[in-house]
């Protein structure tokens, strides 16, 4: 798919350019037969003034009878106009099978809804291309894009689609009054790219409402619907029941205002408050450095390898213990690797009983490279043993897994370690994660930072940082604390590269204890 990775949104520019090729060469060809089909017909008409080409005048009666007899023909039966728009569907044949498919045009509807969803955006401000949190009190503009992208009511129209097709009245209705204000607004105006219209945005409107239980906003819609198209039978048919529910219980609208829409649950994420909270910081840093253990320092890790560059080390959380590493990598090793991986992208995939799946709380692709493509790779290794004191070499840490974001990409509250013994983690017969060294090969403008649930921070995406924590306690157990998610990004291309540090191998550099504490 398309939608998971901007990597891929990139080759859709591409794609597009291709086909603004093939339509401006299309328009170029057609003004041009217009015009020369205008020329004839002034001609014509300019001999036709003051009633009619005078047949006295043996050439004019003569230039009568040929364009009557030839000339009208060539003129009608021109194959010119079948020609132009052969060569513009031939242009777009061409690139059709790589063209995004409608799953990814749904997926990407369903991130604007989870960003949304997120961080409280205004969908009014979305339409508009303005990323604004939507607060009863103010509404704070979160970025200011360069150039504003509008909406069209087709485009609006879509995603509430998507959204009433899986029966989520929540966000239907939202972008339905949307698309439906933006229609009435350009009513009579065909665009020829549209899917929609405006009676159907009603229809699909009205229709949300009446499933919310707003009985008399779903008969007004349905009546303005009607005089779009009077001839709806059903329509008709569901004005009339409508009218006779409200007949039957007038509050009946009261009662759906009493229990208002609720955000569609998903039960997987129990700490999603936590967790969009945290997300909502854009990436907190602690305010205060009173703890006395919340520092920054040079660290050589009394490793050679460190002692004339130490490693720039800032703990920003205790418990659990996670430590940022400024400048891990250098912008030319960040570049290199995501040029290594990007050939090889792939849709993410979470553990799911003893196989890997696909999932929606995982949107990216990912690629892994083994030390072996690039020297680059191998002295990462080298580098994180350094800083861990960790054996970071495979097999004892998996190879590199690049990872990179797309339209509203994310990971939701995970552990990186297996919590069960059946996971397809234990494969490579070296024991559970237990530690994560994750890089940030990427600057982002918006969202996107890696949020820790229990530990109540949320790092921003630092370009070239690394984050570094224990996903195990020293008797083997899971931590519990270290429950973290990528947030969803707003703006911007995040890529991440995850090192995993599996227990084989590192008895002597982390040794074991049997505190549940340690
Ligand atoms: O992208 C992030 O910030 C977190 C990624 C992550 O947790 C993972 O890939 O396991
Ligand atoms: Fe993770």
């Amino acid at each position: 798919d398309m939608y998971s990775s901007m990597a891929s949104i990139q080759q859709a520019v591409g794609m597009e350019g291709a086909l603004l090729q093939h339509l401006g060469q299309y328009l170029q060809q057609e003004t041009q037969r217009l015009s020369d089909l205008r020329r004839f017909y002034e001609k014509v008409q300019a001999s036709h003034q003051a009633g009619g080409p005078p047949v006295q005048d043996p050439i004019l009666a003569y230039t009568l009878l040929k364009r009557l007899q030839s000339e009208w023909m060539n003129v009608v039966h021109s194959s010119e106009a079948n020609e132009n728009i052969q060569a513009l569907k031939e242009g777009y044949e061409k690139v059709k099978q790589d063209l995004p498919a409608p799953e990814d045009v749904e997926g990407a509807a369903k991130a604007l809804m989870r960003l949304q969803d997120v961080y409280s955006l205004n969908v009014n401000g979305l339409a508009r291309g303005m990323f604004q949190r939507s607060s009863s009190s103010d509404t704070k503009l979160l970025y200011n894009p360069p150039h504003l992208s509008i909406m069209s009511a087709d485009d609006c129209f879509h995603i509430g689609k998507v959204a009433y097709d899986m029966e989520d009245y929540y966000h239907s209705i939202p972008w339905l009054e949307e698309a439906v204000s933006r229609f009435r607004g350009s009513y009579g105006n065909w665009r020829t790219e549209d899917e929609g219209s405006l009676e159907e945005a009603l229809d699909y409107l009205a229709f949300s409402y009446y499933k919310a239980g707003n009985i008399s906003h779903a008969l007004d819609l349905s009546r303005e619907c009607l005089l779009y198209d009077p001839d709806n039978g059903r329509l008709a048919r569901n004005i009339a029941k409508y009218e006779q529910i409200l007949y039957e219980s007038p509050t009946a609208d009261a009662d759906a205002e009493e229990m208002k829409l609720q955000r569609p649950n998903v039960t997987h994420l129990k700490t999603r408050d936590l967790y969009e909270g945290l997300c909502q910081t854009l990436g907190s840093q602690p305010t205060s450095y009173e703890d006395p253990h919340m520092s920054c320092m040079y660290d050589t890790n009394s490793h050679p390898y460190l002692l004339l560059q130490p490693m720039k080390k800032e703990i920003v959380s205790l418990r659990p213990q996670v430590v940022l590493y400024h400048d891990f990598v250098s912008d030319l090793e960040a570049e290199k690797i995501k040029e290594l991986a990007s050939p090889w992208l792939h849709r993410s995939v979470v553990a799911s009983g003893e196989k890997q799946a696909e999932a929606e709380y995982r949107i990216s692709k990912s690629a892994w490279l083994k030390d072996t493509i690039h020297p680059f790779v191998q002295n990462l290794d080298t580098r994180i043993s350094a800083v861990t004191g960790l054996n970071a070499h495979p097999p004892y840490a998996e190879y590199l897994q690049v990872v990179n974001y797309g339209i509203g990409g994310h990971y939701e509250p995970h552990f990186d370690h297996a919590t069960s013994r059946k996971s397809p983690l234990y494969r490579t017969n070296t024991g559970n994660r237990l530690a994560t060294f994750m890089i940030y090969l990427s600057h982002v403008d918006l969202g996107g930072s890696t949020a820790f649930v229990f530990a109540n921070f949320s790092s921003p995406v630092v370009k070239n940082a690394a984050v570094f924590w224990w996903n195990l306690h020293r008797n083997g157990l899971g931590d519990e604390d270290t429950l973290h998610a990528g947030c969803p990004v707003i703006i911007g291309s995040k890529w991440v590269a995850n090192k995993w540090i599996h227990e084989f191998g590192q008895e002597f550099h982390r040794p074991c204890g049997r505190s549940p504490e340690d």
